[in-house]
């Protein structure tokens, strides 16, 4: 029999078919198996918001593992979730060579609620289990044969082999068989191993429950019997259930599905663009992140042509690709084939006959220009031209070209090669196939991609520049980095504002600045103003980079360093001081700072940014920004990026915080509620899914 298990009329169905056969003396084994090469993915994650109608899930499974024949899962694809739950129940497991099982119920806000805690424990032992539930990892089949969670991997066809074992075994005593029977294994330095375990997760989870919830359902595994085990699972599961972080975390697996199906202002859209095939691919510029995306293009299976003009450069980036390469390979257990994809050259002229370029030269728009003028020169005519800038205007370099709809942007994240988000940007110009193959090399490379327009800073650095802004200004009124840093790594980013800004580069920023006229020497003048054109500005950062505190690269910055290059920021009198000085030459009184007043001021600055964003139709929906701030800059996935925390917040309330803080700082442009968030509080603050109904009216009027 082959069976999917999803929603409510699937478990209705395995109900009533397991029933049949075992009533049916015919029947001498079962085997229970999915459809279409998969087994199954769990439970419907939409039903979870819904009146749940159906058998439910613990007692189809307590009924299969309780029969009096043989069961027998075959799997195909993937087990996850509820699938994996299901197939615990079953008396023995037989997984295809290629599936992949785990319990990824962690990464939704959840715990795996039909039995998986208890039984996971009893089959492969605590240690086993606390990793693949507290961490939600997918197993391969030979990692699931190795922890002991299948009996067998087959090579060919899995349900053919299901049957032929299920025969074999329709004598057989099924006592044995009964994982919920077995005594959980208990290692001797018990305390030690939980203590350990909640601590690593306390640490990893930055916030999020689900993680500590697990330990806690494996722990009453080991602790209890079976049925007050899962008792304990069950109220677990139910403090989850309801939370927002479990909300914000299933929002967060439709978001990113949702991103991959992108559509430009102009109509084009996913479904009806065909991305072009892209064999050989070529990076221009091998600093950071040209290496980095030479790297991800080798890993892929593309071969790779990487030029660098100068000739140093070109050797050191060799080595570093090379070496990165292999440690790649080596933590995958792979022998470093992409190695021999790679081709160097100091010459343009080698890109020639590739499909695809992506220039990752200095972020200078003088040489970028160049650089574009010259591919469209040497490329073969439809190569498309990518750029990774950061912030430059992509139309401006596309018009250096003669085909300007080949150009769109490609902007990967430091490093490269690690980091998931990929801003594909598009400009008015560039044509649909260009989005739709960079998009698909994209999810080649095992990036997210987003699709946005162009404008300066994208999404991403767009909305960094007033949470950014903002820090500056606490700074000034009172707070210090500490305090800022502390109270956005309690919210749960990974580091606060100015452990990133030390860790990037203070000098970064410095750049864009004094290319925007915005910067004037505090040195020569000896007191920098606070006000470019009527709109408050703060020197601070750029104070510092006149003594030459560029962060860790030099061991000082918003902190202070052991050496330069060293990691570990400690907080630094000098800075303190400096501060004090500062503050003093402006006339400047400082003020208690609280945590809620940096959370607010930062996030919903970057959120009001987020609104006109979407307002501007830069991003096409709230969906696409969030995805952004996840994946690429570390906004905690529990809280489901900074457009959804806006919702949870309530939108009247960013509203009335907004207008109270720019009251206070009328010469903060971005402190002012933009008109689309009073739009959506007008509209009664709809919920997130509902947000494009409201722009699509507002852009329709506009
Ligand atoms: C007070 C109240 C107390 C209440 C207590 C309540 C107790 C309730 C008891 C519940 C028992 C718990 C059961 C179980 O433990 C819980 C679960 O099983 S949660 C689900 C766990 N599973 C997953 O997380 C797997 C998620 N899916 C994937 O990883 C992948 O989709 C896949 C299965 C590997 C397939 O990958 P791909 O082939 O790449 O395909 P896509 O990812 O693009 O997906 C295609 C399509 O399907 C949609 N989809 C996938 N999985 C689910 C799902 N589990 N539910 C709903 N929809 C799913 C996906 O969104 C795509 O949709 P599309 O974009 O095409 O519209």
């Amino acid at each position: 029999m082959c069976f999917i298990l999803h929603s409510a009329a699937v478990r209705q169905g395995i109900v009533d078919t397991v029933k049949r056969a075992l009533g049916d003396p015919k029947v001498k084994s079962v085997v229970i198996c999915g459809q279409n090469g998969i087994f199954c993915g769990g439970a419907d994650i939409k039903e979870f918001g819904t009146n749940m109608s159906g058998p439910p899930l613990v007692p189809m499974i307590h009924a299969i593992e309780a029969a009096n024949k043989p069961v027998v899962a075959a799997i195909e694809g993937s087990a996850l979730g509820g699938g994996l739950e299901l197939a615990l129940g079953c008396h023995y497991r037989i997984a295809h060579s290629k599936a992949r099982l785990g319990l990824p119920e962690v990464s939704l806000g959840l715990l795996p609620a039909a039995g998986g805690t208890q039984r996971l424990p009893r089959l492969i032992g605590v240690p086993a289990a606390l990793d693949l539930i507290t961490t939600g990892r997918h197993v391969a089949a030979a990692e699931a044969l190795q922890l002991g969670v299948v009996d067998r991997v087959a090579e060919h066809s899995t349900v053919d082999a299901a049957v032929k074992f299920a025969l074999s075994v329709a004598a057989k005593p099924l006592d044995a068989r009964r994982i919920s029977t077995y005594p959980c294994p208990c290692p001797s330095d018990f305390d030690a191993l939980f203590e350990g375990a909640m601590q690593k997760v306390r640490q990893n989870a930055r916030g999020a429950i689900a993680p500590v919830a697990c330990v806690q359902a494996v722990r009453a595994a080991a602790t209890r019997p079976y049925l007050q085990g899962m008792e304990r699972e069950k109220e677990l599961m139910a403090t989850l259930f309801t939370s927002g972080q479990a909300r914000a975390l299933q929002y967060c697996f439709f978001a990113q599905r949702a991103v991959s199906k992108w559509s430009m202002p102009n109509g084009a859209r996913w479904d009806t663009s065909k991305p072009r095939p892209v064999h050989k691919a070529a990076v221009i510029g091998l600093g950071t992140m040209g290496r980095g995306i030479a790297v991800a293009l080798a890993q892929t299976g593309l071969s790779v042509v990487a030029v660098e003009t100068q000739e140093k450069q070109l050797m050191e980036a060799k080595q570093a690709v090379s070496g990165m390469l292999e440690r790649g390979a080596k933590r995958r257990g792979l022998t470093p084939a992409a190695l021999h994809k790679i081709s160097y050259s100091h010459d343009i002229q080698a890109v020639a006959d590739v499909d695809l370029v992506i220039e990752a030269v200095f972020e200078d728009m003088a040489l970028k220009k160049k650089v574009f003028q010259q591919l469209s020169a040497v490329c073969k005519p439809g190569t498309f031209l990518c750029t990774n800038t950061s912030a430059l205007d992509v139309d401006h370099l596309a018009s250096q070209t003669r085909n300007p709809e080949l150009v769109v942007g490609m902007h990967f994240f430091a490093p490269a090669h690690v980091m998931k988000l990929l801003e594909v940007v598009y400009g008015p110009q560039s044509s649909p196939q260009a989005v739709a193959t960079a998009m698909q090399l994209g999810k080649k490379m095992g990036k997210v991609g987003v699709a946005v327009g162009n404008c300066r800073g994208f999404v991403g650095n767009r909305m960094l520049k007033p949470y950014i802004e903002q820090a500056f200004f606490l700074l000034e009124e009172g707070a210090t980095p500490e305090l800022v840093d502390r109270a956005l790594e309690e919210f749960g980013f990974p580091m606060g504002v100015f452990r990133m800004s030390d860790l990037s580069g203070l000098d970064v920023g410095w750049r864009v600045r004094k290319g925007d006229g915005l910067v004037e020497s505090g040195l020569a003048s000896g007191q920098p103003t606070r006000l470019r054109e009527g709109r408050r500005y703060s020197p601070l950062g750029d104070l510092l980079c006149e003594q030459g505190r560029f962060g860790q690269k030099t061991g000082r910055g918003w902190y202070q360093y052991d050496q330069p290059g060293s990691r570990v920021a400690r907080s630094d009198p000098w800075f303190h001081s400096f501060l004090e000085e500062y503050r003093a030459r402006h006339g400047l009184v400082a003020r208690r700072i609280d945590h809620q007043e940096v959370l607010e001021r930062c996030l919903y600055a970057l959120i009001n940014e987020g609104f006109r964003i979407l307002e501007d139709g830069i991003a096409a929906g709230p969906e696409d920004i969030d995805i952004i701030y996840v994946f690429g800059y570390g906004w905690p996935r529990h809280r489901g990026g900074p457009m959804f925390y806006a919702g949870m917040v309530g939108l009247a309330r960013v509203l009335e915080r907004l207008e109270h803080y720019h009251q206070a700082h009328p010469d903060v442009p971005y402190l002012q509620p933009c008109s689309l968030l009073r739009r959506l509080v007008a509209s009664g603050s709809p919920p997130v899914h509902r947000w494009r109904e409201v722009i699509k009216k507002l852009h329709s009027q506009l």
